[in-house]
């Protein structure tokens, strides 16, 4: 789908819906919002799927899987080879994703929308845009017909799995690199200096640091990225699993799919797609709060709260799939519990 005629068709939060939702909520025999962040989530996705009865029965993980050029620099600890070993290892139910998907009851599914080699598997989806991104540092990471591609495939794909009965879509990447690249934006979008919206992502020494930060800022001072112009931000020192996930946001406002965010990566991702549509800002669910240190003023831009701190920063969409069975516990209270009511109890007056 293309990104005009989805962004056109995102349509304000279903109102009704979430004062129903929230209407439950408060009827159930517990203390007014004493589920808090949970309760916000429920009301939420009945706003977003239009539609008080919440089901979350059918859910996938989806992980955009790319490499990034600006790994030539010597910003990481592995190699981008990694990339290409851990999208194979998805298909085959050997990732850290796959094993906490499972018992989270989620379908993992991978995409090659920019891995450097050919990669193959069973599940995996293909969209490969380019075997990976140019070295920002030298010059933009892509063109702008290519962060449109990815973008659009990742739009298209939300569509589809709503088709098949995907009800609430985790987010996840792999991608040896990404971490530099969600810095650089994360530095533009925020109008922050490289260091402070900067950790050690797979692991780095201090050494390795210190690059990483030079690249950052080499990035933005070759390409001179223009806040104002999202698409061209993500064009110049983003990366191809950034701008599918971003896609994914952008769909899942389009198509009333509840998307979760995972880590720092997939935050900067939805960042990236508030500032291009900023209708998605509405739409966006946190799960967790990173422990890169870019995690958590992302999130704030977003004026988002996350669920769960556990000092993660895995990044596939371990955090995010791990919220979906603290998702499942508020909604066995908000289908299941009885009223005030019910027990004879007087329900809450609204407080000052
Ligand atoms: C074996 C392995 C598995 C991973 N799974 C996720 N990541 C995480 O680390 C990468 C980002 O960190 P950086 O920017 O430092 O490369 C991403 O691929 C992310 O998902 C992994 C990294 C490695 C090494
Ligand atoms: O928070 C993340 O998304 C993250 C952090 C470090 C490495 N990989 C992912």
């Amino acid at each position: 789908m293309k990104l005009q005629q989805a962004i056109e068709s995102i349509h304000p939060l279903h109102d009704r819906a979430m004062a129903a939702a929230r209407a439950r909520w408060d009827s159930v025999a517990k203390p007014l919002h004493s589920l808090g962040l949970l309760e916000d989530a429920i009301v939420k996705i009945a706003g977003i799927t239009g539609s008080e009865a919440v089901d979350l029965h059918k859910r996938g993980v989806v992980v955009m899987c790319a490499d990034n050029g600006v790994v030539e620099e010597g910003v990481t600890q592995t190699g981008s080879e990694v990339t290409a070993i851990v999208t194979e290892n998805f298909t085959r139910g050997m990732a850290s994703v796959n094993k906490m998907a499972k018992v989270a009851g989620a379908d993992v599914i991978p995409v090659d929308i920019g891995v450097a080699c050919p990669v193959a598997g069973e599940g995996l989806l293909i969209h490969k845009v380019a075997p990976g991104t140019a070295n920002m540092t030298k010059g933009p990471a892509m063109t702008r017909a290519q962060a449109l591609d990815a973008l659009e495939y990742g739009i298209g794909l939300v569509f589809s799995l709503r088709e098949s009965g995907y009800r609430i879509l985790a987010t996840g990447e792999m991608g040896i690199g990404n971490t530099t690249t969600s810095s650089a934006l994360a530095a533009v979008f925020l109008g922050a200096e490289p260091a402070a919206v900067t950790g050690r992502g797979a692991g780095l020494s201090s050494e390795g640091m210190r690059r990483k930060v030079s690249a950052i800022e080499r990035a933005i001072e070759k390409n001179r990225p223009d806040p104002a112009d999202p698409i061209g931000v993500l064009q110049k020192v983003g990366g191809l699993d950034l701008a599918g996930l971003c896609g994914v946001f952008i769909g899942g406002a389009a198509a009333g799919v509840p998307v979760l965010i995972d880590g720092f990566i997939s935050a900067v991702a939805a960042l990236t797609a508030a500032r291009i549509a900023p209708a998605v800002g509405d739409y966006l669910l946190a799960s967790h709060a990173s422990n890169e240190p870019g995690g958590r003023m992302v999130l704030e831009a977003l004026g988002l709260e996350p669920f769960l701190t556990c000092r993660m920063c895995l990044g596939e969409g371990t955090g995010a799939v791990a919220a979906l069975p603290l998702l499942d516990m508020a909604l066995a209270v908000y289908r299941e519990m009885g009223t005030f009511g019910d027990i004879q109890v007087e329900e809450y007056k609204p407080l000052d």
